[in-house]
């Protein structure tokens, strides 16, 4: 964005704020996740745990008004985004020969219970945002956010995977000269 710029976007809305830094810490979880995709050799693929996921928000998204397919196709954005990073990782740590020895937590019994407790944050704070969905500037928030979030360029491109359909449809913007 030129420092000229005559119209900065207005400043991103608090609900956007917390839901996004909800979505990355999710994102900062999958790093222990891959970890112990590494040790027990594992698939990132467990479509069983993903259905129960996807179930349960579907379950909870009454509690927060939120539409039930609109509650699992946010989660879903989650996954497909968890699994991003965790792909990445994993690949790098394979082409290294060894992953980090952080001390990971165990994946059934720690990690998954800290990600179904985020996930009703994630529902509370998705439903503070709807209404700000509409919102022409929603694009412009997001891009403005992002790069302040993300450790590296794995997690920002995870993030824009996580946060992809956030932002309800826009039109294309209007020409700044009518023809
Ligand atoms: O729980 C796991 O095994 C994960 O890898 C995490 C997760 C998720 O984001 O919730 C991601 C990919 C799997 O297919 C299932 C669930």
């Amino acid at each position: 964005k030129p420092l000229d710029d005559p119209h900065p976007p207005p400043p991103s809305p608090e609900p956007l704020k917390h839901l996004l830094s909800m979505i990355n810490e999710r994102l900062e979880i999958a790093d222990l996740v891959a970890l112990t995709k590494w040790d027990s050799a594992q698939p990132v693929q467990d479509s069983d745990r993903e259905s129960t996921v996807i179930t349960d928000a579907k379950r909870q998204a009454a509690s927060y008004a939120i539409a039930k397919n609109e509650a699992g196709q946010m989660m879903a954005a989650q996954i497909e985004a968890n699994k991003l990073v965790q792909y990445g990782l994993l690949s790098t740590w394979h082409s290294d020969g060894k992953a980090p020895l952080t001390k990971r937590p165990d994946l059934k019994n720690q990690i998954r219970p800290r990600l179904d407790a985020l996930q009703t944050g994630l529902l509370q704070q998705y439903a503070e945002f709807i209404p700000f969905r509409a919102d022409p500037a929603c694009p412009l928030w997001i891009n403005q956010e992002l790069p302040q979030l993300a450790k590296d360029e794995l997690h920002e491109m995870a993030l824009i995977r996580a946060t992809g359909e956030l932002c309800a449809p826009q039109p294309p913007a209007k020409p700044a000269v009518p023809h």
